[in-house]
């Protein structure tokens, strides 16, 4: 069926439905289409088996409508929201994707940190934005980024989500909200035990988590930061760090 010309996308996984855990649609069921490859290399990413060039051989150049009809089963044929992340989902050509499930009825959401910008960006209904702060290792390019918000401009809604893991991100989080103030910011209290890619249920230290959690609702409410909103990653509590969830 695919002929020379169509769309290959770099897949890792698709899973689901699960609800999101994470950000401004926290708690909604989703799809997860997760595609492999990143242009970072975040010091603690969560997600190494889409990111780390030995597991390239697992990301399956997929055509739309493979992929799609996957969601398809998956979502039992009834729309719903479909999460695009990755790595780097901005990396691969993922229009004809989202106009394929558009005409289904389906909506999109979309995860990057913001260091490639698309002119399809304007086709999602939900862009969220994740620049990484210091603790990451990795620097932001804020032309870049401003790139990604021009392209999402008259398009979908936009939201902010900053992993925070110490103060000096905790600053960075500031400056970033203080550069978008029209922009909703979500604050993560970052995971300290990723998961190794290989293993299923790796052990995840929740009562860090939490902590790091209250930690951050006490210096927003200190600061009297009442623009922020702070939220964990619901599904690491629950499912600590299981793949496919
Ligand atoms: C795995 S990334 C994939 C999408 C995109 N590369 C990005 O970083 O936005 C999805 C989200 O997980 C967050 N994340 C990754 N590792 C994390 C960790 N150890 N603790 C908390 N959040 C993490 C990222 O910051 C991002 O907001
Ligand atoms: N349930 C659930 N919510 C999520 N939100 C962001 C995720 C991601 O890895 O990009 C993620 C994920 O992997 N699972
Ligand atoms: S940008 Fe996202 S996927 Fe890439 S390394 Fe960082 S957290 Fe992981
Ligand atoms: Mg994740």
């Amino acid at each position: 069926m695919s002929g020379p010309g169509e769309t290959r996308i770099r897949v890792s996984e698709i899973f689901g439905p699960t609800i999101q855990g994470e950000g401004i649609l926290i708690g909604l069921p989703t799809v997860f289409v997760r595609t492999g490859g990143c242009d970072y290399r975040c010091s603690w990413c969560d997600t190494l088996h889409a990111v780390d060039s030995e597991y390239r051989d697992q990301w399956l150049p997929m055509g739309v409508e493979e992929i799609w009809s996957e969601v398809v089963t998956l979502s039992g044929g009834k729309p719903l929201t479909v999460s695009l992340s990755g790595g780097n989902p901005a990396i691969q050509p993922l229009a004809p994707l989202i106009a394929r499930g558009k005409a289904d009825g389906y909506r999109f959401a979309l995860e990057t940190q913001g260091s490639i910008a698309k002119d399809w960006f304007a086709d999602l209904d939900v862009l969220v934005l994740s620049p990484k702060p210091p603790s990451s290792g990795m620097e932001t390019d804020w032309q870049t980024f401003d790139d990604c918000l021009r392209m999402a401009a008259d398009g979908p809604q936009v939201a902010l989500k900053i992993v925070v893991f110490d103060e000096r991100d905790y600053a960075y989080a500031r400056d970033t909200a203080a550069r978008y103030p029209h922009l909703p910011l979500y604050l993560q209290p970052g995971n300290h035990t990723p998961p190794p890619p290989d293993d299923d249920d790796a052990k995840v230290d929740i009562d860090g988590i939490i902590d790091r959690m209250l930690w951050l609702v006490g210096k927003v409410t200190e600061d009297r930061w009442f623009e922020a909103r702070v939220l964990p990653q619901l599904h690491v509590l629950l499912w600590g760090n299981r793949r496919g969830v």
